[in-house]
């Protein structure tokens, strides 16, 4: 009955305008990625993700991922690839993400507004947002074949 109410609610949400969201994956030369885990208080708080964060209006995507992984991590985003774009609707949302890849970054992760940061690829990453799983699929085909 709930899984009912909350696709009634995501399909509801399928109508509305997308929200755009930068999302960054910093790929190590090994091809371990950065992810982060969901804080208390927001949605699918616990879950894994990329770094990230809602466009502020007026904001280009990249000058959103750059501020976020400065506010988020400390870190500077010196340079990233477009890499694709998946629209989401989740009950609480209709996101369109804007997944950037970057190989090229100065600094090191820090916890700044609490979440726990771990390298996926040594470390297996669980639960994943929904949304984000067939792309860590996608990553994992490019990184290893
Ligand atoms: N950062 C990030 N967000 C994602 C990913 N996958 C995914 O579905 N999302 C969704 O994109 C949206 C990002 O919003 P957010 O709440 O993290 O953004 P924010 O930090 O600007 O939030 P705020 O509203 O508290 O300021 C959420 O609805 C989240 O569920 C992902 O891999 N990374």
């Amino acid at each position: 009955m709930a899984d009912e109410v909350a696709n009634t609610m995501a399909n509801e949400m399928a109508n509305t305008a997308p929200i755009d969201v930068a999302v960054g994956i910093l790929m190590q030369a090994n091809g371990d990625v950065l992810l982060g885990q969901r804080p208390a208080g927001k949605p699918y708080a616990g879950y894994w993700e990329f770094p990230g964060g809602k466009v502020e209006a007026g904001e280009s995507i990249f000058a959103a991922l750059q501020r976020e992984f400065v506010e988020e991590l400390g870190i500077e985003v010196r340079s990233a690839e477009p890499w694709c774009c998946v629209d989401y609707a989740y009950p609480h949302a209709h996101v369109r993400l804007h997944f950037y890849i970057s190989h090229d970054w100065r600094g090191e992760p820090q916890s700044l507004e609490g979440q726990a940061f771990a390298w996926q690829g040594s470390v297996e990453c669980t639960p994943l947002l929904p949304a984000t799983i067939p792309l860590i699929a996608w990553l994992d085909r490019m990184r290893f074949g």
